[in-house]
């Protein structure tokens, strides 16, 4: 992981070099826009959160990160890959758990990995090696034979966590991972994708849930397809003149989402 992520970044100039860049990205659905001019940048070892309440672009965002489909306008450049021009080294280096589960239930675990690992085309040893890493990262070394299906929703959301790592990402992208987890399980997740983070790895956290954020190094507030704040947690406090991050998402946000 550490390797994958240092070696993104010396490819560019200084530390400074986001690992994760979108610049002025734009996206509409026929008429509707979905993304107005969208800039984030995410560098190694930085817990970025987008925060937004629903309808703001996040999950559109997403999708153009994943390369699901193009941007009308912008770039979009992964470890200096831009996706346009090179989709297959721009997704190399991207992690990511989506809102939705995709895990086969009727698979084991080790096999839901393995399959990643073959997309990934990392040959078996290297793939065992990796996989076996990835469970033990997320607390499930003993597990890997075990069905999908008999584990508990918050552990399904560490093997969703424990394959986006398999091939050693330098960005992860976190969509409403935690949905419908509870508290202890949210709690988990978050502090493994932060141990990551101080590995080196530069994650994009999506959320509508201001505890949430208020973990990240910055937050960029994301409402009707534009970013309205991008700061550290009590830049963005202090600026909106409110006592919480809370009361400023709703101030900035005119209540649009709150949780
Ligand atoms: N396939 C689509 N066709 C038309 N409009 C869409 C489509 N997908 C999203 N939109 C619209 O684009 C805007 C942004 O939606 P998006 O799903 O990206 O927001 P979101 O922040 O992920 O919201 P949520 O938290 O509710 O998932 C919304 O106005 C939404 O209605």
């Amino acid at each position: 992981m550490r390797e994958a992520a240092t070696q993104a970044t010396t490819a560019g100039i200084g530390d400074v070099v986001p690992l994760l860049e979108l610049h002025a990205v734009r996206k509409s659905y026929g008429p509707r826009e979905a993304l107005r001019g969208v800039s984030v940048a995410v560098a190694r070892g930085e817990f970025v959160a987008l925060l937004g309440p629903n309808g703001a672009g996040k999950s559109t965002l997403f999708q153009l990160l994943t390369g699901l489909f193009n941007a009308d306008a912008g770039r979009i450049a992964v470890c200096g890959h831009d996706i346009r021009d090179d989709p297959v080294g721009a997704l190399a280096g991207i992690g990511v758990v989506f809102q939705q589960a995709t895990l086969d239930l009727d698979l084991s675990v080790e096999a839901n990995l393995k399959f990643h690992a073959r997309l990934h085309g990392l040959g078996k040893r290297h793939a065992r090696a990796r996989i076996d890493d990835a469970l033990a990262r997320v607390g499930l070394a003993g597990r890997a034979s075990d069905p999908v299906r008999e584990l508990s929703g918050g552990n399904r959301r560490k093997v969703e966590l424990a394959r986006a790592l398999v091939h050693e990402p330098a960005v992860l992208l976190m969509d409403e991972a935690t949905v419908g987890l509870d508290p202890a399980s949210r709690r988990q997740l978050l502090d493994e994708v932060l141990r990551l983070r101080d590995r080196g790895v530069a994650v994009l956290w999506a959320t509508h849930l201001v505890d949430e954020a208020e973990a990240a190094d910055r937050v960029v507030v994301l409402h009707l397809g534009r970013v309205l704040a991008d700061g550290p947690p009590d830049a963005l406090v202090h600026a909106a003149g409110t006592a919480t991050l809370a009361e400023a998402f709703l101030r900035m946000t005119g209540g649009a989402g709150i949780a």
